[in-house]
């Protein structure tokens, strides 16, 4: 492949890195990677050229790209470079976010040639998604993969322009209640957490404490704390994860791709 291949991503509990770079061993080399999940990494502009062919991936929040991320995308720019767009939602709906984010690729100078949607195991609990990306999602990721560096080597590459399913209007946005997680006993101390959190919600001088405004509700730091210390315990956040076991519990979407 004659192109320089870049993956840009979000990816809070990992799902969406997993596929991306899975994707990308079907196609090759990669040669540079920009994991846009930490603030300090999402400063500044970004610029491609036509000579790269860019993955881009995000998690669905809300049936959409998640929100925060809407800033930072509008300083990523292209020169008619070639992009494949990812999405990875948790086995309820992606609904209108593979959409968006093409558009707001493509206002930005990019082509897009190929899209999927894949599905990961649901942040908020382990009942839905179970697992996701599994092998057969990992398999069909790879494939995918192929299958676009099959197409660009075969020359098609200005006839090759991709449609996805989506709506406008973009779904709404729910109003929810300001819900972040709390922290118990369990707690070290260890500040893990504040130096994961995507947007800076925990504060460094007492790791207890999560500014409400600010969180996003992505789940690191629950996932990721060794001592098992923060929960999110609002019955709202209940309510969901509840409705969301009940009703994708126990059925299994499948990948989705478009080119
Ligand atoms: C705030 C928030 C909103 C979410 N909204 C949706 C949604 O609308 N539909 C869905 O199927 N999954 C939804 N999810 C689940 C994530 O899209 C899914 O778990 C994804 O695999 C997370 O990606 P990551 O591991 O790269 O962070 C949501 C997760 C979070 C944290």
């Amino acid at each position: 492949m004659d192109k320089r291949l870049q993956l840009l991503y979000f990816s809070a509990t990992g799902t969406t890195a997993q596929i991306l770079k899975e994707m990308a061993s079907g196609i090759g080399q990669i040669k540079k990677e920009y994991d846009i999940t930490l603030p300090m990494n999402r400063q500044g502009e970004l610029a491609f050229e036509s000579d790269d062919l860019l993955i881009v991936g995000v998690p669905v929040y809300a049936g959409r790209v998640p929100e925060f991320l809407t800033d930072y995308f509008s300083k990523v720019k292209g020169n008619h470079t070639q992009a494949i767009f990812i999405v990875i939602y948790g086995n309820r709906d992606y609904d209108d976010a593979l959409l968006e984010l093409k558009d707001t690729f493509e206002k930005n100078g990019f082509n897009g040639i190929a899209a999927g949607a894949f599905i990961g195991e649901h942040s908020y609990t382990t009942l839905v998604g179970t697992g996701r990306p599994d092998r057969e999602d990992l398999k069909i990721a790879k494939k995918f993969g192929v299958d676009i560096k099959t197409k660009l080597s075969n020359g098609d590459t200005q006839i090759m322009k991709v449609v996805v399913k989506g709506q406008y209007p973009y779904k709404e946005k729910v109003a929810r209640p300001l819900m972040a997680p709390v922290t118990n006993d369990n707690c070290v101390m260890c500040g893990l957490c504040a130096r994961h959190c995507p947007v800076g919600a925990i504060h460094f001088s007492d790791y207890k404490e999560v500014d409400a405004t600010m969180c996003i509700k992505c789940c690191r730091c629950i996932k990721s704390c060794p001592a098992d210390a923060k929960a999110i315990n609002h019955p709202a956040f209940k309510e969901i994860k509840q409705f969301l076991i009940d009703k994708f519990g126990n059925i299994r979407h499948e990948p989705e791709v478009f080119m």
